[in-house]
């Protein structure tokens, strides 16, 4: 299996692509949004982006790209996430990582380097790679990082601002690989009208059928100020009745807008 995350290597997204594919079949890219697009073309079989962070949400351009790209969610990955801060020594006065990491580590960044300049990178192990080429950055990301006698220590370990930090990962593949299969579906609508009640009549098709609701997000469509694309999760597969029905009332009320079906799954927990 051929596969497709955000690098450089040493990502969480690495990390949990590794569940996918094979470690020397995994290609990097710069941004959630050209993997995706891979995906999309069937340059890969597999992508893996992150979705969603228990301290600091949606991964936003993730949903974005899900929503513009035509391609199938076939697995879900959680995985706790435990940052360490790296350098090649305490004489660091800016400290760069992928923008998730900095917001988790917001309240011990603030604490113990109020004066650092935090620099925003394309990911952690970007972040990672800038400190050990220049001594005045630190990078923040997996511990793992500074294995191998690279140059870079650990500085702290366990900086997230809770405990209990942990990201959501999608397993993404081409379009025609969607399984209906799995207890938990991923949907996008855009309903393209606007009325009072829209959102509760949207949503009433899962209530009357008892189909629980496990995320509601709402994106900006891109289109006019105030238009949005809702992102739902179900805990119901797309290959049962029930979900069928609910969906074609859906689209119904959608009028001159679209469902997209992303996929079923089941959640898998991967611990390091
Ligand atoms: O930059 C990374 O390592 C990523 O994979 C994105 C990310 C950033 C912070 C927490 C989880 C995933």
């Amino acid at each position: 299996m051929t596969a497709v995350t955000l690098g450089p290597e040493g990502t969480y997204s690495h990390r949990a692509a590794t569940a996918v594919a094979d470690d020397d079949a995994i290609d990097f890219r710069q941004s959630v949004t050209s993997i995706v697009d891979a995906v999309a073309s069937g340059e890969y079989e597999r992508g893996v982006i992150p979705i969603e962070n228990s301290i600091e949400g949606s991964v936003t351009e993730s949903l974005d790209a899900l929503a513009e790209y035509d391609v199938a969610v076939v697995r879900e990955i959680v995985t706790p996430i435990r940052h360490a801060l790296l350098a090649q020594g305490p004489a660091f006065d800016t400290v760069a990582s992928h923008s998730q990491a900095l917001a988790q580590c917001r309240d011990y960044l603030e604490r113990e380097y109020p004066d650092a300049t935090l620099e925003a990178v394309a990911s952690t192990a970007q972040g990672v790679e800038f400190a050990r080429e220049d001594p005045t950055v630190a990078g923040i990301g997996h511990p793992a990082n500074a294995d191998g006698g690279n140059g870079l220590e650990v500085l702290a370990e366990d900086i997230q601002d809770r405990d209990s930090n942990a990201t959501r990962f999608f397993a993404i593949a081409p379009a025609e690989e969607r399984s209906t299969g799995g207890g938990k579906t991923s949907l996008v609508v855009y309903p393209d009208v606007d009325y009072p009640g829209l959102l509760l009549e949207l949503l009433e098709p899962f209530a009357e059928r008892d189909i629980n609701l496990v995320r509601l997000e709402s994106r900006p469509s891109g289109q006019r100020l105030g238009d949005y694309v809702f992102h739902i999760d179900i805990e119901a597969g797309l290959y049962e009745r029930r979900t069928k029905e609910a969906l074609e009332e859906i689209e119904a009320l959608a009028e001159d807008g679209w469902v997209r079906r992303l996929g079923s799954y089941d959640t898998e927990h991967v611990v390091e």
